[in-house]
């Protein structure tokens, strides 16, 4: 069987997503996309040689007959809607991050889902699939290194444009390490700390960039989250957990390194495509997979939520100055992994 997917917003990452289906992964077939921008939607499936309907009304995909599973990449504010309307009509939904722009959104679309009574949303929070984070969650769950005490994130963008707000900072960027330090450490939030240096020359008028973000978990873990969107040199993720017996450090993508003219270098990726482009690869041919069998695992929409819940904290934290509490409700057994 090949699953008949509709993809809404063919932004960045939507037309990322429609080259993956069409060259890289296996038992897809892109049948219809829309976007507000209509010549857009048409020049995108030109583009791909792909024989779908082009829609401005991201319903439209979600109830056409031809459409099994869909594919929301528009921009944030309009997840809510579309996801619902996926869980409404049955149809698996692979919603990129953020799942809705507020916490209360994403509780709406977690309680659609409970009430439709099996799992329909994966979240693209893509780091769970990659090597690096992988290999790292291996190594600490050997326990070789004892118990983790600190983590220290590092999440820097080379530039962002001028829409790019103070406050995406926290929703759009740091949601990540939001969920992936979940993941990482099998654990939840008590409280957040934003923290705000001095402001980089780069920045556009009125962002604070960087910042400085610190979380305390449950088991009492510290970490910190070194945010900086306009560090000008590449996009550069990384993680190191100190432990009670170690340090470990989250391994980069293999590159070549060169040693000449009196100088060592090593290429610096230039964006998230590039970065993480396997990850999204196994994270959307695994979505699929599961579609293609009436399932859908990965990121929840409880894990989306939890980012959300964590970034509406950070949001308190960053106008206040002040450590706030993250109140994190109990997991629903639906959601229990
Ligand atoms: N997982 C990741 O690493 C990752 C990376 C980049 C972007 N994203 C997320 O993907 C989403 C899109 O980001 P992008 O960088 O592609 O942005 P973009 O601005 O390049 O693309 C968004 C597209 O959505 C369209 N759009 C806006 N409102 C719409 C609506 N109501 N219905 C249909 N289309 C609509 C816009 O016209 C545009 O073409 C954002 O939520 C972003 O946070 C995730
Ligand atoms: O939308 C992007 C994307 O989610 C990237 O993965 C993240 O690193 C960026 O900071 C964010 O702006």
């Amino acid at each position: 069987m090949v699953l008949k997917i509709g993809v809404i917003g063919v932004g960045m990452i939507g037309q990322d997503h429609i080259r993956r289906c069409i060259e890289v992964l296996n038992g897809c077939e892109i049948v219809a996309a829309s976007d507000i921008n209509l010549e857009h939607v048409k020049a995108v499936l030109k583009k791909y040689k792909i024989n779908g309907k082009a829609y401005t009304e991201g319903l439209d995909v979600i109830s056409s007959p031809d459409v099994d599973a869909i594919i929301v990449a528009s921009s944030g504010p309009s997840h809510e809607k579309y996801v619902l309307a996926a869980i409404e009509a049955g149809k698996p939904v692979f919603c990129e991050k953020p799942l809705a722009v507020t916490a209360e959104g994403c509780q709406r679309i977690v309680e659609a889902e409970m009430k439709a009574g099996k799992r329909l949303v994966q979240v693209g929070f893509m780091r769970s699939f990659d090597s690096c984070y992988r290999k790292l969650k291996e190594m600490l769950n050997t326990r070789e290194l004892g118990e983790p005490l600190v983590v220290k994130c590092v999440h820097h963008n080379s530039e962002v444009g001028d829409s790019y707000t103070t406050d995406m900072g926290i929703t759009d960027s740091m949601v990540h390490e939001f969920d992936i330090m979940r993941w990482l450490l099998d654990d939840d939030y008590e409280t957040i700390q934003v923290v705000s240096p001095r402001i980089t020359k780069y920045a556009h008028t009125g962002v604070q960039d960087p910042q400085l973000v610190l979380l305390r978990t449950k088991k009492g873990i510290l970490i910190t989250i070194d945010l900086f969107v306009n560090c000008q040199y590449g996009y550069d993720i990384r993680c190191d957990v100190v432990c009670e017996d170690g340090i470990a450090y989250m391994p980069s993508p293999l590159q070549v390194q060169t040693r000449t003219k009196g100088k060592f270098g090593e290429h610096v990726n230039t964006d998230w495509r590039e970065r993480f482009i396997v990850a999204y690869d196994i994270e959307l041919q695994s979505f699929i997979d599961n579609a293609k069998n009436n399932i859908v695992m990965g990121p929840s929409a409880w894990d989306g939520f939890i980012a959300s819940k964590t970034a509406a904290a950070g949001m308190k934290a960053l106008e206040s100055g002040e450590i706030v509490s993250v109140n994190l409700p109990q997991c629903p057994s639906f959601y229990k992994k």
